[in-house]
């Protein structure tokens, strides 16, 4: 007898994450303690409580820029390597507690550095972090490993830089680069330098691109940029017509998307928050997943979103009735999608994720 498909079952079924910012999933007694100790003192709330409820809510705005805002209050208490540290180790045994065995986490470096930290201490810092939870993590029994993607600002003209410290540091465990910020005013060619370089070191970068802004931007961040991954992506419905008859049309780039494998990031719960999308069973990731777009499945933002990956998961399968198959079908792609190496990527399918699931499905 299958293992009904419930919150708690989830939690326990093999998952991989592969978007999910670093500043955008504190604990919210972890955002109250480290202002404390820097002397931050601009929380709308010091209640844990509150607080969380307040991340929700201001980020609940309809709108990405709004939705950025709140980032000011995480990345404040973020601008020394013991919170650095701290907020890493946290993330990756929450993460290890919801079930995630593999994540990439990220992050824009370029933002703590407001007391004067350089770039190469906030990338040690965060990657000492990750090993610290790997290893709490093994210690309570749960098996995690940890890739890190850097995070250029589209807003700041800091693309290159960013890329190159990624490629410094691709030995000791980050694993790809990204473009973050507002989407709009902001096309990811501003960054081409960036794109160019890391193709020529042959590391790997996904783009943010088709949440706040449609096709011309799904389609620099592929044509001109060369993204192997798509950061949401949601906007490619755009160029698919469903008719009335259910006769499904796909359009030039929506068939390019679909035929070369290119892995959409999406994030369903942080959608609804940026007006990407306006509920869950509306939500494109559905007729994506039907017409077997390579879909993966993220959280964005665990605070601000108030969600973890078995949330996620538990939202989808209420809104479209998905079983484990579905549930290890959007894991198996994830993990196919990650940025580390093949032969890695090949064992964690065969040794963890599909023995959990045939657990959960014998
Ligand atoms: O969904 C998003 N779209 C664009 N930018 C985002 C999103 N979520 C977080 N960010 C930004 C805010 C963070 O400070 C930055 C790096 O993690 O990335
Ligand atoms: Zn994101």
């Amino acid at each position: 007898m299958s293992s009904p498909v419930t919150l708690e079952n989830i939690r326990r079924a093999p998952k991989v994450l592969l978007h999910d910012h670093l500043d955008g999933g504190l604990r919210p007694a972890t955002v109250i303690e480290l202002a404390d100790a820097a002397g931050y003192r601009d929380l709308p709330t010091t209640d844990v409580d509150r607080l969380g409820a307040w991340f929700r809510d201001a980020a609940d705005s309809g709108s990405l820029e709004r939705y950025l805002e709140t980032f000011a209050h995480t990345c404040a208490v973020m601008q020394d390597e013991a919170a650095l540290v701290r907020v890493a180790a946290e993330a990756v045994e929450d993460l290890a507690a919801d079930g995630v065995v593999y994540a990439e986490v990220r992050y824009a470096p370029e933002l703590f550095q407001e007391r004067g930290m350089a770039l190469e201490q906030i990338v040690e810092a965060v990657q000492e972090g990750f090993r610290l939870g790997e290893r709490r993590a093994a210690e309570a029994g749960r098996r995690i490993r940890i890739g890190t993607l850097l995070c250029a600002m589209r807003q700041n003209a800091r693309s290159l830089e960013i890329a190159e410290l990624a490629v410094r540091y691709r030995d000791v465990g980050v694993v790809g680069f990204d473009i973050a910020g507002p989407e709009a005013g902001y096309p990811p060619t501003r960054n081409l330098d960036a794109f160019e370089y890391l193709r020529q070191q042959n590391a790997h970068f996904t783009i943010h691109a088709g949440e706040a802004f449609g096709l011309p931007s799904i389609w620099e961040a592929i044509q001109h940029c060369g993204a192997e991954r798509l950061g949401h992506g949601v906007r490619i419905v755009d160029d698919i017509k469903v008719a009335e008859d259910g006769t499904v049309n796909l359009g030039r780039l929506a068939s390019y998307v679909r035929d070369r494998r290119i892995p959409l990031e999406m994030c369903p719960s942080s959608n609804l928050q940026t007006g990407a999308a306006s509920s869950v069973a509306e939500h494109p990731i559905g007729l994506l997943a039907r017409l077997r777009f390579r879909v993966t499945v993220n959280t964005d933002n665990r605070l601000m979103s108030h969600c973890s990956m078995a949330t996620e998961m538990a939202a989808l399968v209420d809104a479209f009735g998905y079983g484990w198959a579905d549930l290890q079908w959007f894991t198996v792609n994830a993990m196919k999608s990650a940025f580390i190496g093949f032969d890695d990527r090949l064992a964690l399918i065969n040794e963890q994720i599909k023995p959990g699931y045939a657990a959960l499905m014998a």
